[in-house]
């Protein structure tokens, strides 16, 4: 079975190092003329789904804007999660879940396993619980070929109160996060299956990703204000394992399918040249 790292490497390798989001916002549905209700969703994700999954290494549909219709809007997720794999783009669902470890065994279950109508390829999960907690989530990707991005540093500006705290090692909580996801990743070849999630608008923070050995996701670019350029002060020497993420900056160019499609283009190519 091949593993999450060599899939993602892949699929970066064939598409380019994209991720679009899935997130309909309340706003963006009323600016593509659909109503604030589950068809409005339907049909906003199906847009996406059809201008893109064909196209990009990663789709990210984030779970709240789907949840918030309940049941019917979970339904929905379902849907887009097995539309977006059909058409060969990888599915991770962003659903930031953490929790005790016999709790986080569930959430595992629910989407990390194939058994489930919620399986991707991969989630996001976060560690204030201790990334101990985490163990059933990696345990159940490492069991599927499945992937788990952990919150490192986030795009928002609350995070570096909790992020930048420093422990009792003189590490910072952040940093802590990073070498224990580097220990599982050490040896992973060509890549290892534990992401890291680092806003692309964090600025110089002198955390070392340098041993992280994994993909490190890079929101915040585009509507939260970071650009493609500011992505080498972020990641430095490990800007070749960053996958950088777009959500409302590709998805107002919708509903035209062609427009998404641009909007697309556009992102990969400034992405392309910031890596290098
Ligand atoms: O895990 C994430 O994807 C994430 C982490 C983070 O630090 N910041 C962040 O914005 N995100 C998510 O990335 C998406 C960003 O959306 P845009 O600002 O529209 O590109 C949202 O779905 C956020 O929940």
């Amino acid at each position: 079975m091949e593993t999450f790292g060599e899939r993602l490497h892949a699929a970066v390798a064939e598409r380019g190092p994209l991720c679009v989001g899935i997130d309909p916002h309340a706003a963006l549905l009323s600016r593509w003329g659909l109503p604030d209700d589950v068809s409005g969703l339907e049909r906003f994700a199906r847009t996406v789904v059809e201008a893109v999954a064909d196209r990009v290494a990663v789709l990210k549909p984030q779970s709240a804007f789907f949840e918030r219709f309940g049941s019917r809007g979970v339904a929905v997720l379902e849907s887009t999660i097995r539309q977006s794999k059909e058409a060969g783009a990888l599915v991770l669902l962003d659903v930031k879940r953490g929790d005790i470890g016999s709790t986080m065994a569930a959430y595992a279950d629910a989407y990390l396993n194939p058994a489930s109508t919620l399986c991707s390829d991969a989630i996001t999960v976060s560690p204030y619980l201790g990334v101990g907690s985490l163990a059933p989530a990696f345990e159940s990707a490492a069991a599927h070929g499945g992937g788990v991005f952990v919150l490192a540093l986030t795009s928002n500006p609350e995070g570096p109160a909790v992020q930048h705290a420093v422990g009792a090692g003189g590490r910072t909580v952040a940093q802590t996060v990073i070498d224990e996801i580097s220990q599982v990743n050490a040896g992973a070849r060509p890549l290892g299956s534990l992401g890291l999630v680092v806003g692309a608008t964090i600025g110089e923070t002198g955390h070392d990703l340098s041993a992280v050995n994994g993909p490190l996701l890079a929101p915040g670019l585009g509507a939260q204000g970071g650009t493609p350029d500011d992505l080498r002060a972020v990641f430095g020497e490990s800007l070749h394992n960053v996958l950088p993420s777009y959500s409302r900056e590709v998805l107002s160019a919708g509903p035209s399918i062609a427009d998404l499609r641009a909007a697309t283009e556009r992102v990969l190519d400034g992405v392309r040249t910031a890596l290098g």
